[in-house]
C-alpha cells in the first residue's frame, strides 16, 4: 500500500485557515469531545492540520485495527518530540519512543513483568493495597479520591520497587510533579521547537528552553535513579527482591540497558500506571453514584459469594459475571484515556481511497469509539448488562481487556492492561462488598448534582472532585475490614 499517494483524496475534514490549517479550531482541553462532533459531521476518519503535523482522527475500531494492528510496522511509532523526547527524556522514556530497537527492549522488559501469565504474581500486593483502601475509606470517607490515588500510586510503586510507598508521601510528590510537568510539555503546541524543529539549531543564549528540559532530566534521572538504586542494594543484602526494577538489575547485562535507560523504565511504569488507574477508579464512583440501581444488583450478587465477614478475593471473580461486565463497563464508559493517545506512521500508505502521508499522527479516539451507538447502544447510559449479553453471544474466554478499546491499540497497546483491569476488578468489588455509595451533599446542605461532563481534560481524565457520602454497609462489615487489616499488620512470628 505504501508509495502510491500521489492521485488520492485527503480524508474529509473541517475547511482549514489558509495559514494556521486546524490549529485556532482545534480546543486544548477535552479534545475528544471537538473529534465527537467530527465524527458526526464527517464520519469516522477525519484529516486535520495542526501546527504544521498532519493528524487523522479514527473513530471506528475497524479502522484502528486495520491500521495502527495489522499494519503495525507503519504506525507503531510516536511524534519526535525536541522538548520532552530528545532533551527532557534523552530518548529514554517509553511512551514517546519511537519505533525501533529501543522501544522493542523496552516492551520486551514490560511484557516479561505484565503479560497475563505473571500477572497473578501480584494479587498479594492488590489485595494488600486494596485493604488498605477499605481501611483508609473507613477512617476518612470525606478523603475517599485522595484514598483512591494513594492506592493507585502505591500499588504501582510495589511493582516497580518492591516496597510501599512511604507514608509522608514525599516520592509520591515528586513523581506527581514530573508527571504533571511532562504532561503538559508533551501537549501539541507546549514548546516552539516541536512545532519548529529548526529552532534546535540556535546557540543556548537563545534557546532557554533547552537548559530547562536539561534540568527536568537531572531532576528526573536523579529520582529515578535512586528509586531503583535502593533496590539493588537491598537485593545486595536480601535474597528474593521480587519487582520490576529488581528484575531489571537482573537482567541489565543481558538486554543491554543502561543505568539511566533502566531507571527510566521503571519509572514510566509508575508514570503511566498511576493516573490511569485512579482515574478508572474516580468514574468507578461516580458511576455508582449516577446509577444506584446497577450499584445494588452488583452488591446483590457480591451478598450470595461473600458473607459480611468474609472479605471478597480473587478466586471467586468467575462466580461474580454481574461484577465482571460492570468492571468492564467503566472501562468502556468514561475510558479513563478518552482522546486515545497519538500514533505516528513512518511510511507514506493508504487507505479506503484515503492518503496518509509519512509522519502523520493517527489518534485512535477511544471515546468516539466507545460512544458509537451500533457498537453499544444507549452509549451514555451506564449499563453492564451490555457486556452479559455479548458474553452469552461469544464462544472465546470473556477477558476484561476485551470488549472495550480502553486499552489502546496495536504494538503499543498498553503494556499494563492485564494488571490494571485485575486491580480495578478487586478495588471495584471490595469497594461494593464494604460500601454504599451515594452522592453527599454540596455545601447549601443539598445533594450534589454530579455531572459527567465535569472532568479533568489531558491525556488522562477523570471526574472533578464530588461529595460524594460512602459508607459501610453494615457494623459487620466495617469489623472486618478492622480486623483483617489487623491480622495483616501482625507481623509474621
Ligand atoms: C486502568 C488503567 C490503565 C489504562 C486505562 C491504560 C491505558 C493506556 C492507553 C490507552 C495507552 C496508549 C496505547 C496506545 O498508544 O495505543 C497506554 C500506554 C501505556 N501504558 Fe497503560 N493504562 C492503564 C494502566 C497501566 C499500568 C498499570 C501500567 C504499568 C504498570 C501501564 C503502562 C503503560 C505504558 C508503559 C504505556 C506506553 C506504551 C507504549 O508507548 O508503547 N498502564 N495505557
Amino acid at each position: 500500500f505504501t508509495g502510491q499517494t500521489g492521485s488520492k483524496a485527503n480524508p474529509p475534514g473541517p475547511p482549514p485557515h489558509f495559514f494556521f490549517g486546524h490549529t485556532l479550531q482545534v480546543p486544548t482541553t477535552k479534545t475528544w469531545k471537538y473529534f465527537e462532533k467530527l465524527f458526526h459531521a464527517y464520519g469516522p476518519i477525519v484529516k486535520l492540520s495542526l501546527a504544521g503535523d498532519d493528524i487523522i482522527v479514527l473513530s471506528h475500531p475497524g479502522d484502528a485495527e486495520e491500521l495502527l494492528g495489522r499494519r503495525s510496522h507503519n504506525y507503531s511509532s510516536r511524534r519526535p518530540l525536541m522538548y520532552a523526547g530528545k532533551y527532557q527524556s534523552r530518548n529514554q522514556r517509553l511512551v514517546l519512543l519511537p519505533y525501533g530497537e529501543t522501544l522493542k527492549r523496552q516492551r520486551a522488559a514490560f511484557h516479561q513483568m505484565l503479560q497475563p501469565r505473571v500477572v497473578g504474581a501480584y494479587e498479594e500486593i492488590q489485595a494488600t493495597e486494596s485493604l488498605r483502601l477499605l481501611s483508609d475509606i473507613l477512617a476518612s470517607p470525606t478523603r475517599c479520591a485522595h484514598h483512591c490515588r494513594r492506592f493507585s500510586a502505591s500499588l504501582v510503586f510495589t511493582l516497580s520497587y518492591g516496597e510501599r510507598l512511604d507514608d509522608d508521601g514525599k516520592d509520591l510528590a515528586a513523581v506527581t510533579t514530573v508527571l504533571e510537568g511532562f504532561i503538559r510539555d508533551t501537549y501539541p503546541g507546549a514548546h516552539l521547537v516541536d512545532t519548529f524543529p529548526l529552532l534546535d539549531y540556535l546557540p543556548g543564549f537563545l534557546a532557554p528552553w533547552r537548559a530547562e528540559a536539561q534540568r527536568k532530566h537531572e531532576f528526573e534521572v536523579e529520582l529515578y535513579t535512586r528509586l531503583a538504586s535502593n533496590v539493588k542494594t537491598r537485593q545486595a543484602k536480601e535474597l528474593g527482591i521480587e519487582c520490576f526494577a529488581a528484575r531489571l538489575w537482573d537482567q541489565q547485562e543481558k538486554m543491554e540497558i543502561g543505568t539511566e535507560e533502566l531507571a527510566y523504565i521503571a519509572g514510566s511504569a509508575f508514570e503511566a500506571g498511576t493516573d490511569t488507574t485512579a482515574g478508572t477508579l474516580h468514574w468507578f464512583l461516580m458511576a455508582m453514584v449516577l446509577y444506584p440501581a446497577t450499584m445494588r444488583k452488583a452488591q446483590a450478587e457480591i451478598d450470595t459469594v461473600f458473607d459480611a465477614d468474609t472479605i471478597p478475593v480473587f478466586t471467586r471473580m468467575d462466580d461474580l459475571p454481574y461484577c465482571f461486565a460492570l468492571v468492564k463497563e467503566i472501562f468502556r464508559w468514561s475510558p479513563a484515556a478518552p482522546g486515545g493517545f497519538p500514533h505516528y506512521s513512518d511510511a507514506d500508505d493508504e487507505y479506503q481511497g484515503y492518503r496518509i502521508r509519512k509522519g502523520t499522527m493517527v489518534i485512535p479516539c477511544i471515546w468516539n469509539m466507545h460512544h458509537n451507538e451500533d457498537e453499544f447502544p444507549n452509549s451514555y447510559v451506564f449499563e453492564p448488562e451490555r457486556f452479559m449479553r455479548k458474553a452469552l453471544s461469544q464462544d472465546t474466554p470473556d477477558l476484561l481487556t476485551e470488549g472495550h478499546y480502553g486499552f489502546g491499540f496495536g504494538r503499543r497497546k498498553c503494556p499494563g492492561q492485564y494488571l490494571a483491569a485485575k486491580t480495578i476488578w478487586i478495588a471495584v468489588v471490595r469497594l461494593l462488598w464494604a460500601f454504599s455509595i451515594e452522592a453527599g451533599k454540596d455545601s447549601s446542605g443539598q445533594i450534589a448534582r454530579v455531572d459527567p461532563n465535569n472532568c479533568t481534560s489531558g491525556m488522562t481524565s477523570k471526574p472533578e472532585d464530588f461529595p460524594i457520602d460512602i459508607v459501610p454497609r453494615s457494623e459487620m462489615h466495617a469489623d472486618s475490614i478492622v480486623m483483617s487489616r489487623e491480622s495483616a499488620r501482625k507481623p509474621v512470628s
